[in-house]
């Protein structure tokens, strides 16, 4: 990467120390020289997405690495026995030794339900996990990318979020454990970076869904469609008017590669600018799924953020990159594969 300013780049912080080198095969002559590439959590919702497109590419070799909480081989399965992937189970909070080029550091629950029963284990994912993952690309000098959150920025009191604003989170809370861990992973990142030359790259996701959610997942879109699809009330937390900004899978891959070929370290914002409070959220399923359910108003949990709206200038003028689905028409993608799942075919 150059070393110019980082008001130049658009980086937020760049390093002078020039990155490890990279195994001696990348330079030989005779080698078949394809990309090895780690994807930690590549058995969960975007991570297998990820790997789909990750293999279209023939020079491509991809290894995930998953310890199976959230993921499933299922979200795989047309890859096992391909020879050019290999599926690992390893918890990330152990060291890994393998030989990579790049890293897709994803591993790590992402649906609070899930990243709130075992907060200490989620600490240690964000927090060893990713040392981890910096140990590797360190002794190997592979680039690596992790996949931060907008949940840094806590319950935002700048709205929408650009990437330089530092966040409101609370400390010690009860999502504290995946907003701090994250935050946490992202200093590791950089601090690696700036002390060892590591060539790191950091996308903070917004609010993603699509096809392979867990069905009982918990998120609220795949909450929605599939209460839509078992006749049951869609549950909206109050107050209802809390915002989210939906972004459909298959544009966050895309958006996930082009960060980590392109130049910049990031911090970088990936996600869909359209808000929709949550009662507009329901509105919209009930509407396109399911005109005859009832919508419900349920308890919210603590420290539940109030609004939330990427700001994507960075990813615009960096990376070239914008969503290209809006969410209604990511749903019925999205209703599609829950029906085959669930088994509840469409009325004629
Ligand atoms: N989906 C979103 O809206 C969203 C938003 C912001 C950030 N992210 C981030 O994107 C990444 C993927 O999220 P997702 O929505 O696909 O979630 P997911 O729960 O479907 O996938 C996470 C994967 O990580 C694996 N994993 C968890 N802990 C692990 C450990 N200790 N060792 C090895 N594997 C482990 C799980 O088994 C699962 O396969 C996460 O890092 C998450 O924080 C997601
Ligand atoms: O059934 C439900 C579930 C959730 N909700 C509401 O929907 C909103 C979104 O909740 P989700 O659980 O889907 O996700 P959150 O936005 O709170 O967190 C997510 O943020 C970004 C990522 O890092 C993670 O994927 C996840 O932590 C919240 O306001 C919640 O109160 C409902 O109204 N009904």
């Amino acid at each position: 990467m150059a070393n110019n300013s980082a008001a130049a780049n658009g980086d937020h912080q760049v390093t002078k120390k020039p990155p490890p080198t990279p195994s001696p095969l990348r330079f030989s002559k005779f080698f078949q020289p394809n990309m090895r590439i780690l994807v930690t959590g590549g058995a969960g919702f975007i991570g297998s997405h990820l790997v789909d497109k990750l293999m279209e590419n023939e020079k491509n070799e991809v290894i995930v690495a998953d310890n199976f909480f959230t993921g499933s081989k299922d979200n795989l399965k047309k890859w096992i026995g391909h020879p050019r992937f290999e599926l690992i189970r390893h918890d990330v909070t152990e060291p890994l030794l393998v030989e990579v080029d790049q890293i897709y550091h994803l591993a790590c629950p992402a649906s609070p339900i899930f990243y709130k029963y075992n907060p200490v284990k989620t600490i240690k994912t964000n927090v060893i996990g990713t040392l981890n993952m910096l140990g590797l690309a360190k002794r190997v000098g592979a680039r690596i990318l992790l996949t931060s959150t907008s949940e840094v920025y806590g319950d935002p009191l700048v709205h929408p979020q650009p990437e330089s604003y530092w966040g409101n989170v609370n400390p010690i809370g009860v999502r504290s454990c995946y907003d701090e861990g994250k935050r946490v992973a992202e200093t590791l990142m950089f601090d690696y970076h700036r002390q060892h030359g590591i060539e790191i790259r950091i996308a903070r996701i917004f609010n993603t869904y699509g096809p392979r959610m867990n069905i009982d997942d918990g998120r609220v879109v795949s909450n929605f469609i599939a209460q839509a699809l078992r006749d049951e009330p869609l549950t909206v937390q109050l107050p209802g008017t809390q915002t989210r900004s939906f972004c459909y899978v298959s544009d966050m891959v895309d958006g996930l590669i082009r960060l980590m070929e392109g130049e910049h370290t990031g911090p970088i914002n990936i996600g869909n600018p359209g808000e929709f409070t949550m009662l507009e959220l329901a509105e919209t399923v009930k509407e396109l799924i399911n005109p005859n359910v009832e919508i419900k108003k349920v308890e919210n949990t603590p420290d539940d953020p109030r609004q939330r709206k990427p700001d994507i200038t960075k990813a615009k003028e960096l990376l070239g990159w914008e969503p290209k689905i809006r969410l209604r028409d990511g749903l019925p993608l999205m209703e599609e594969d829950f029906r085959l799942r669930l088994g509840v075919a469409k009325k004629k």
